[in-house]
């Protein structure tokens, strides 16, 4: 199965295929040639009835001048024509499985881990390359050596080239049974790989070095990382004992054969010392393809196992297409939507529950709700980046999605910003940046926009980094923006002024907003609340703070005494812990849009 999907991987290169075989076939003829010269050089030009021919010795000297340089050449030009096609090969693979993963559902991001992802990009379709490259003109090369040298053997003498062959079946079997091992080691193998590379990847990041100091687990890791090493130096060793075993059958099979030959020899009649002569060198002709076979199969054995592991990936059904719909008014209409997360076993785990929502065009909504009600995965419904397992959402018009985390790619910060609009002008950055309080940050930097931000946005802050990320997302002038916690990191002040300038910009475009720090935001047309994966409230600000009961009143309460605009005593316990269903009336201090001191009146 593997081996016939690797074979069409050949196919569009076809016309190669035949051009190389036809090569290799001459020059195998070419190569075979020369060891019959060698029989008229013994039985003819230096110990023929005349004695030495010098004109004869001349001639053969001469046609085998010829026939090394026709060789030379023709390999040459194999050489070329098979390694161009072999990259070629391995470039349509490592492209086709790259444009596969993109295609995947997000869930195949969260779930599986990124070393094992680049490991199969990487490490497999390396083990790949190496083994194509040489295997397909090697293989045939020795293949058809191995067929010429038999072919000039059983024209010199029938007898002897069977005896020469009878060890073969045994070399076959050890050979077909220390195949299959090394398959399975060579997969286990490249698990072991990929895992060694999810752990350095993992760990040997930022966050997971900081992570590790605190905590004081350096030695933990470097025992994790040890003994993960160890299972694939031991598996190494298994397979380096496999893959010894063919050859060392093979090695018995060469050094044998020609005192069978021999013995053989002298029990037959008529074996001229010319025959035998040249049968010798053509045993050795044999052996050298024979042994080149024997290592490409065991080379072969750990490819197909990368292939497989390769395959496996192609073979994933991949997700949705890309929810791209350029030049839409901006309107979201979500209907009963549900969706589900796959749980440990398959089960499923249902994230969102029956959303129904209208976001009209040029709307501002924000989204509230507490940890776990589904936000989120709400955010990415809307962004078209999850399907609904039930239910509908149209989209019309191109979404944005800014998410918490903000990821800058290696580069300078104007490379980042333009990966959302790549025609845009410095003009257009400086805008951006400035509507996100980010230009004066970058023009202090003595580089300005030409500053790298270093891995993921390592060389700055986190507020910086998402500040960036938001103008990023600016940029895009997508009729939809949903801004998941994109401002999480900016400190209170920055954030209301941030928040302000993105809504004045994004006037007329429709903007939704996920964020746990709503307390003095009242400049949103509709206010969503999640609780347990459905929609308990919605309206606008003023009018769910009315309901003195209600969720997103007693959140807004919560936070007015976090940030101390309400004194504790002023309160109620209910408004602190939310949930009981008391009565009573106070206020609170609150700052608002503009900066402004106020206090709320409230009732409970
Ligand atoms: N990839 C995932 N696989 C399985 N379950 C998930 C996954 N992502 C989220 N969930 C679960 O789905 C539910 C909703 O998650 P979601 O991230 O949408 O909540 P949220 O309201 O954004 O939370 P928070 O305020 O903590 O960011 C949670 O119970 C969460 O555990």
């Amino acid at each position: 199965m593997t081996t016939r999907r690797i074979i069409r991987l050949f196919m569009p290169y076809r016309r190669a295929v035949l051009l190389v075989v036809l090569l290799v076939a001459i020059f195998s003829a070419l190569n075979a040639a020369i060891p019959l010269l060698t029989q008229v050089v013994f039985d003819r030009a230096l110990f023929g009835k005349d004695g030495p021919r010098p004109d004869l010795l001349a001639l053969i000297a001469g046609l085998a001048a010829v026939t090394a340089a026709g060789a030379a050449g023709v390999d040459l030009a194999q050489a070329w024509i098979s390694g161009r096609m072999a990259q070629r090969v391995i470039h349509s693979l490592r492209t086709r499985l790259f444009g596969h993963l993109q295609r995947m559902p997000l869930g195949f991001f969260a779930a599986a881990r990124s070393g094992e992802i680049q490991s199969r990009l990487a490490n497999d379709t390396n083990q790949i390359e190496d083994a194509i490259k040489d295997t397909l003109p090697s293989l045939l090369g020795s293949l058809l050596a191995f067929l010429f040298a038999l072919g000039a053997m059983f024209s010199l003498s029938w007898p002897l080239a069977s005896v020469t062959l009878c060890l073969a079946p045994a070399i076959l079997w050890v050979s077909a049974r220390s195949g299959r091992a090394l398959k399975i080691l060579s997969a286990a193998g490249q698990r072991a790989r990929a895992e060694i590379a999810s752990i350095a990847a993992e760990r040997l990041s930022l966050g997971g070095i900081t992570l590790a100091r605190v905590h004081g687990r350096d030695g933990h890791e470097a025992a994790v990382f040890g003994a993960e090493s160890e299972r694939l130096a031991r598996l190494g060793v298994r397979a380096g004992l496999a893959a010894q075993s063919v050859l060392s059958a093979g090695h018995i099979f060469f050094v044998l054969t020609p005192y069978i030959v021999f013995v053989a020899a002298g029990l037959m009649d008529g074996i001229t010392p010319g025959t035998l002569i040249a049968f010798v060198v053509l045993q050795s002709r044999l052996y050298q393809p024979l042994w080149q076979i024997l290592h490409i199969s065991t080379e072969f054995r750990t490819a197909q196992a990368a292939f497989e592991r390769v395959f496996e990936y192609l073979d994933l059904p991949p997700g949705p297409p890309p929810a791209v719909r350029g030049g839409g008014a901006g309107e979201v209409r979500v209907a009963r939507a549900s969706y589900a997360y796959a749980g440990p076993e398959d089960e499923a785990r249902w994230a969102l529950r029956e959303v129904t929502l209208d976001l009209p065009a040029a709307s501002t909504t924000l989204i509230v709700g507490p940890n776990g009600s589904g936000k989120t995965t709400l955010g990415y419904l809307l962004a078209g980046l999850y399907e609904p397992a039930e239910g509908t959402v149209r989209i019309d018009g191109r979404v944005c999605l800014a998410p918490q985390e903000a990821l800058l790619f290696q580069g300078s910060i104007a490379d980042n910003l333009r990966y959302a609009a790549p025609d845009a002008g410095l003009d257009d950055l400086v805008a951006a940046c400035a509507t996100t309080r980010m230009h004066d940050r970058i023009m202090a930097l003595p580089d300005g926009y030409d500053s790298v931000v270093g891995e993921r946005g390592a060389l700055f802050s986190g507020g910086e980094r998402q500040r960036i990320a938001l103008a990023r997302a600016l940029l895009s002038d997508a009729p939809v923006l949903v801004l998941d916690e994109a401002t999480s990191a900016l400190d209170p002040l920055t954030e209301r002024e941030v928040i302000h300038a993105v809504l004045r910009r994004r006037s007329g475009m429709t903007t939704v907003m996920i964020t746990h720090r709503f307390g003095g935001l009242d400049t949103f047309d509709t206010v969503v609340v999640l609780d347990g994966g459905r929609v308990v409230e919605s309206g606008a600000h003023p009018e769910l703070l009315g309901n003195r009961h209600g969720l997103y009143a007693r959140m807004v309460r919560a936070q007015a005494v976090q940030r101390g605009e309400g004194a504790v005593e002023d309160l109620p316990s209910s408004l602190v812990s939310t949930g009981s269903a008391c009565s009573c009336s106070g206020s609170v201090r609150q700052l608002s849009m503009d900066g402004q001191m106020s206090r709320i009146n409230y009732e409970t």
